[in-house]
């Protein structure tokens, strides 16, 4: 293991503080590609932070690296001030995680997935029961609790990763595409669960590709693209005079109007 070519001995930066996230100079190649290209990000503490940027923008590589899931080539992250790749431990203790292309134990039920997840925290074996029974049946589990996680639907699959990242009563929820494929109905759960988070005090950092949920969601906003963090604020403030979040990010990003050629094949008098 390699060490970070980064800050001297134990010091921190003093502008981490205040924040749930503070990210100085993370970058991360893969080959030639940079993925992340030296990323500074401050996420205030009790904010509901949406990540949003286009296909390959270096979203879920920040985010790995963020959560302790990939090592950075440079850089720091600072979550609730501990320094995640100093302290993995204490850092991990404070934050809650659905990473992108979840993983479970199949074989589990829910309830076992949960309790395994809990006992495996350290949770006290009678917290980790009446918290398993609240978090279920929050999230509309209840009935399914005895099901196999491998028969899961997606939906299924997305709140019981949330509850388990919500167990250890986390300060920080680091969520890639917490709604991505979700039926209305559970995603209806999944943000009422997200909304009650931070008004208990605890901050969420999601990242999507929808902007109307962002825009519904988040008080805060950054736009990514190409690796680099290309527009930062309140969601009005990075909307401007645009008439939604999703003209802001088109005008942001830029685009061109691929979609609309071609194709010619396809209108119905062609043979
Ligand atoms: N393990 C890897 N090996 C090589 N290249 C990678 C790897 N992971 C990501 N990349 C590349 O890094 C860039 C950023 O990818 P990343 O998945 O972080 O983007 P993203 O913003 O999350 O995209 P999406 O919205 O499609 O999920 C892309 O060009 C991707 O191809």
């Amino acid at each position: 293991m390699t060490a970070l070519p980064a800050y001297p001995g134990n010091y921190v930066d003093p502008s981490v503080e205040g924040n749930a996230l503070a990210i100085r100079g993370l970058q991360k190649k893969f080959g030639e590609k940079v993925a992340v290209d030296s990323v500074n990000l401050d996420v205030p503490a009790g904010s509901f932070f949406g990540l949003v940027g286009p296909n390959g923008a270096g979203k879920t590589t920040l985010l790995s690296m963020v959560t302790g899931l990939l090592r950075p080539d440079a850089g720091r992250a600072y979550l609730d001030g501990v320094d995640v790749w100093r302290d993995p431990a204490e850092a991990k203790g404070r934050m809650g995680v659905l990473p992108d292309g979840l993983k479970l134990f199949e074989r589990l039920s829910g309830r076992e997935l949960l309790t395994y997840l809990g006992r495996f925290r350290q949770i006290p074996a009678e917290v980790v029961t009446a918290r398993v029974d609240e978090l279920l049946e929050v999230m509309d589990l209840a009935e399914a609790e005895n099901k196999l996680v491998a028969d899961y639907s997606t939906g299924m699959r997305k709140k019981i990763t949330l509850a388990a990242a919500l167990l250890h009563s986390p300060k920080v929820l680091l969520l890639d595409e917490p709604l991505e494929a979700v039926d209305p109905v559970s995603a209806r759960v999944i943000r009422t669960v997200l909304k009650r988070f931070t008004r208990g005090g605890g901050t969420v950092i999601l990242s999507s590709h929808v902007m109307a949920l962002v825009e519904e969601l988040c008080s805060d906003v950054a736009v990514m693209a190409a690796g680099r963090i290309v527009a930062v604020g309140s969601v009005q403030e990075v909307r401007g005079a645009a008439a939604s979040l999703d003209d802001a990010f088109i005008d942001l990003i830029g685009t061109d109007h691929r979609g609309e050629g071609g194709l010619e094949w396809l209108q119905s008098s062609s043979v």
